[in-house]
């Protein structure tokens, strides 16, 4: 259970300013969702929020700056899935996933029987134990996902920050994934902080919503209030229609333009 505030936060790579003075604030248990176009600056954000780029304001979890941390133990704060991680070659699917122990480990570096423990729940929590000693390479591109999800549970940490956690899923497995977070945000009031692209499903799954474009945030509030197809249409430049389900909750619609002489 952490809250988690962000201050000024801007950043950027060498020399050029990606991300603007970014404020947001997350309750525990809560759910942000960062959307925005593509390049808006969503990956920085989380990055710089785990001290991976360069960058000035401030992050705190529980009060507390992370800023000036170790790597090991910011990791012992905030839980990573990178959308695009650097699978190493040739290891199984137990071995990457206890490298999510690693900030938790002692000098010598070796893993115990609780760390085993904590790796062996996870991969049964993800469906993942039938291809516990199968090689990376060897998965599907949803079951590497998966597994790439497991080695931030298994950080266990009261934060988790969740770069596009849903890309190369089916619908049914973006929604299983989802879920599996929703329910350690309630069973164990889990932080959670989510870049989608799937405009419905973070409205689905997120409380807030943090809206970025070209590196500030153009707008935030609860999915009706930031998915409106006017504010959509002007960030995406696209043509949505906001539909609302059964119990009010927004889809966002693509819509096709009208080609004129079509049959
Ligand atoms: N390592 C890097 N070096 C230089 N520029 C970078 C680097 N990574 C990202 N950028 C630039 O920073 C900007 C924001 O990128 P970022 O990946 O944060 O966007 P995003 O909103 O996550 O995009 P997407 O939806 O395409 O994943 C882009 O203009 C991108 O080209």
């Amino acid at each position: 259970m952490s809250a988690v505030e962000i201050e000024g936060l801007s950043a950027g790579y060498r020399g050029t300013t990606v991300l603007s003075e970014i404020s947001a604030g997350i309750g525990d248990g809560g759910w942000l969702g960062v959307i925005g176009p593509n390049g808006s600056g969503k990956s920085t954000l989380l990055k710089a929020m785990l001290g991976l780029v360069r960058h000035t304001g401030r992050v705190r979890v529980d009060g507390r700056s992370v800023s000036g941390l170790r790597q090991r133990d910011r990791a012992k704060l905030l839980g990573y899935a990178p959308q695009l991680p650097q699978l190493p070659v040739g290891m199984t699917v137990t071995d990457y996933v206890l490298l999510g122990r690693t900030p938790h480990l002692g000098p010598l570096g070796r893993e115990g029987a609780r760390d085993l423990d904590i790796v062996t729940e996870v991969l049964e929590r993800l469906d993942l134990l039938g291809f516990a000693r199968r090689e990376l390479s060897e998965l599907s591109g949803g079951e590497r996902q998966r597994a790439v999800l497991a080695r931030a549970l298994a950080q266990r940490t009261g934060v988790l920050l969740l770069d596009e956690p849903t890309t190369g899923l089916d619908v049914g497995h973006a929604q299983a994934l989802l879920d599996l977070v929703d329910e350690l945000r309630r069973e164990r009031g889990t932080t959670v902080v989510t870049t989608l692209h799937d405009l419905t499903m973070a409205g689905q799954y997120a409380e807030h919503l943090l809206l970025l474009d070209t590196g500030r945030v153009s707008t935030e509030g609860s999915p009706h209030e930031v998915l409106t197809a006017e504010l959509l249409g002007r960030r995406y430049a696209a043509r949505v229609s906001i539909l609302p389900l059964p119990d009010g909750s927004p889809v966002v619609a693509p819509t096709r333009s009208v080609v004129s002489g079509r049959e």
